[in-house]
């Protein structure tokens, strides 16, 4: 059997924080504020998986009035995610995301990004898409108030 999910999430930009996306750290003027590391690309593939599986949502599972997701690496998280869907018999057929981002630009960053997601998914690499888009200026993203991401996920029963 095989099963969709999708996932968004939000984080604005704040001062004298590091720029995390998809596990990758971004040189920024700024970074996006969290509980977490806030990679709001690993987030919305965490959501993506859980939907398609059923199981719920990132604040069901690392609650963010829980320390211990202080400052949590998100690549941590998303490993955490794969093992859930692991252990429920499901595995990842592929992953389609995209970053909505007026600045930075994230194409040099991308396969870095796409690396990352595979082994943390344990897919081929060919097998996660991550994209970037601007909003030409519009809306909360085009005023760079902070970044976006949305993602698309197929999962399939475990033989
Ligand atoms: N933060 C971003 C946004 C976009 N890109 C790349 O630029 C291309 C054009 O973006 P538009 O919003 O004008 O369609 C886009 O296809 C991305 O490849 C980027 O690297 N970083
Ligand atoms: C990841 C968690 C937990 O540290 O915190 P944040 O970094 O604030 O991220 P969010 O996307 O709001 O989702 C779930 C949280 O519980």
């Amino acid at each position: 059997m095989f099963r969709v999910g999708s996932g968004f999430d939000v984080h604005r930009f704040a001062p004298q924080r590091p720029l995390v996306l998809g596990g990758v750290t971004i040189e920024h003027s700024h970074g996006l504020l969290g509980h977490s590391d806030a990679d709001v690309l690993l987030h919305a593939i965490c959501d993506a998986l859980l939907g398609a599986a059923a199981l719920g949502d990132i604040g069901t599972h690392f609650p963010d009035t829980d320390a211990k997701y202080r400052g949590a690496d998100s690549r941590h998280l998303l490993q955490q995610v794969e093992a859930k869907l692991a252990e429920g018999g499901w595995s990842v057929v592929n992953v389609d995301a995209t970053i909505i981002a007026q600045e930075p630009r994230m194409a040099p960053h991308i396969d870095a990004m796409r690396r990352y997601i595979a082994q943390d998914l344990r897919t081929e690499l060919s097998a996660i898409s991550v994209k970037a888009t601007t909003t030409e200026h519009l809306g909360f993203a085009g005023r760079k108030e902070g970044i976006a991401a949305q993602a698309v996920t197929m999962i399939k029963e475990s033989p």
